[in-house]
């Protein structure tokens, strides 16, 4: 079960009670009356940090977790550890070279990706058996262009895309993958894996095979001689360093309605709603147009100037632009602003592709989704850009515009008529600490 506390209450009352603790230290015998009113309040604050204890010690044990190069929840609020790798790398030579045991029934594999087989079998257990929502009604149906595209940037290694088969059926049963990415965090590069698509097929589940796929990948990327990861999930487990919020803005808002996605508002019809969301035919801003090869120099400029303002932000080079960044069909849509006159390059916007499957709905079986991706405005206003997108996505014939409340995010949202979600995303460092959560609007990245 979860904590009642979020991890980021947890750590203000931690916070806020070694702020009363050290003033004590410092005074030692409170005479006047205000001191005595402080004395009360921290022994309040004393109880508190004991409901604080008592509830971690209730929160159910991460018997898995608890074992990893991880910021543990009972380290929140101590100052005194350092920030940083957590583990130092381990001599190459002392990798284990062979893989982990898996139970009897099961094999290991590498999954070439390029392989259209392969990429199809990965793909089938993923839409069955990937992310859902709460209520089990929709469930992420990532392409196989996209699970190509996501899974082959610059500098990838085949071996950290793992399979799980089953001996005698060769059935693939569960997957987890990891692709190399520079992330900067504060002031240094690390290059980092970012782990995804862990996935264990639905009649596996709770057999404690997660822990050992993590443990298989982590040992591949350790032969590389990488020792940092990034990843993040919708489960709370030892210890976020940021809590995001999705944001949706319908764009058909009818069939969001009919298939459960979105609620009619109190007071609305849906002819008023429809209306309420309807947007221009065409973009609104002069110079706006799709990314090309050519662009590749000016948006690396832009978007590396931009990033460099976030705690934890990807350091991408011109070859990441290229692949994460120029448009591909169904998978990721980027555009770009050169000013009409100096011919200059000003903003850049960029979306992907994820649609859901519905699931048990009879007219519809799946939902378009855009999701904001990195988005740099230096002349046009934030919002109008996004409005853009928006524009854009509807001619596109998604259903729904996905963003975080990550980096600027905020400032365009409730403008732009995006809704809150329900759902929150957990960002992770694996073997990297930092003192303090982060907020997400400082937070430069984000993860497919
Ligand atoms: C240096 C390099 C390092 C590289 C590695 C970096 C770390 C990468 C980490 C992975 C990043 C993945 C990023 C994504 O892809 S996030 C997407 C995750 N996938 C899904 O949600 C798809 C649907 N669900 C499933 O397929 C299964 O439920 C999964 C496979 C998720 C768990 O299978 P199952 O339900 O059958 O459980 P179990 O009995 O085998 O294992 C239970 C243990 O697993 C821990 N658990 C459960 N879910 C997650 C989760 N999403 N991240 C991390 N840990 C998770 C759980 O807390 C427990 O440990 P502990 O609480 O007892 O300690």
């Amino acid at each position: 079960m979860a904590c009642s506390f979020g991890a980021f209450e947890i750590l203000d009352s931690v916070k806020t009670i070694q702020r009363v603790q050290n003033k004590f230290g410092q005074r030692p015998i409170p005479s006047s009356e205000a001191e005595l009113l402080n004395l009360s309040r921290a022994f309040e604050f004393d109880r508190y940090a004991r409901r604080v204890q008592e509830s971690l010690s209730l929160e159910r044990r991460h018997k898995f977790w608890e074992t990893q190069p991880i910021a543990q929840f009972k380290d929140l609020g101590d100052t005194t550890l350092r920030e940083g790798p957590i583990d130092p790398p381990t001599p190459l030579s002392e990798v284990k070279i062979d893989p982990y045991n898996l139970p009897a029934p099961f094999e290991w594999i590498t999954c070439d990706m390029d392989s259209g087989e392969m990429c199809s079998e990965a793909y089938h257990l993923l839409s069955n058996n990937y992310v859902e929502d709460d209520e089990n009604m929709f469930r992420f149906d990532y392409s196989k262009e996209f699970l190509q595209w996501a899974l082959h940037p610059p500098g990838y290694f085949e071996s950290w895309h793992i399979g799980v088969r089953v001996k005698t059926s060769k059935k693939l049963v569960a997957f987890i993958s990891g692709v190399p990415a520079r992330i900067r965090v504060r002031d240094n590069v690390f290059l980092m894996a970012e782990i995804n698509f862990l996935c264990v097929h639905k009649k596996l589940r709770s057999k404690r095979l997660a822990p050992v796929m993590i443990k298989e990948v982590t040992r591949r990327i350790h032969l590389e001689n990488l020792w940092q990861a990034a990843f993040t999930a919708g489960v709370v487990i030892p210890t976020p360093v940021a809590t995001c919020q999705y944001w949706h803005r319908s764009l058909n808002p009818k069939k969001l309605i009919d298939v459960g996605f979105s609620r009619l508002g109190p007071r609305m019809t849906m002819s008023r709603t429809v209306k309420l969301y309807k947007l221009p035919d065409s973009t609104i801003t002069p110079g706006f147009r799709n990314m090309e090869l050519r662009d590749v120099p000016a948006v690396t400029r832009l978007i590396r100037d931009y990033l460099s303002r976030f705690v934890v932000a990807p350091d991408f080079d011109e070859d990441d632009v290229e692949h994460w960044l120029l448009p591909k069909e169904n998978v990721i849509d980027s555009f770009v602003v050169e000013s009409p006159e100096t011919h200059e390059m000003t903003d850049f916007c960029s979306f992907y592709s994820l649609p859901s499957t519905i699931l048990s709905n009879p007219n519809y079986k799946t939902m378009k989704v855009a999701y904001s991706y990195y988005n740099v405005a230096t002349k046009t206003p934030l919002t109008q850009l996004m409005n853009d997108a928006l524009i854009i996505a509807k001619k596109k014939d998604y259903d729904v515009f996905n963003a975080l409340d990550v980096m600027e995010n905020e400032s365009f949202l409730k403008e732009l008529k995006f809704g809150p979600g329900d759902g929150k995303l957990h960002y992770y460092l694996y073997n990297h600490r930092l003192r303090h959560p982060l907020q997400p609007s400082e937070l430069g990245l984000v993860l497919l």
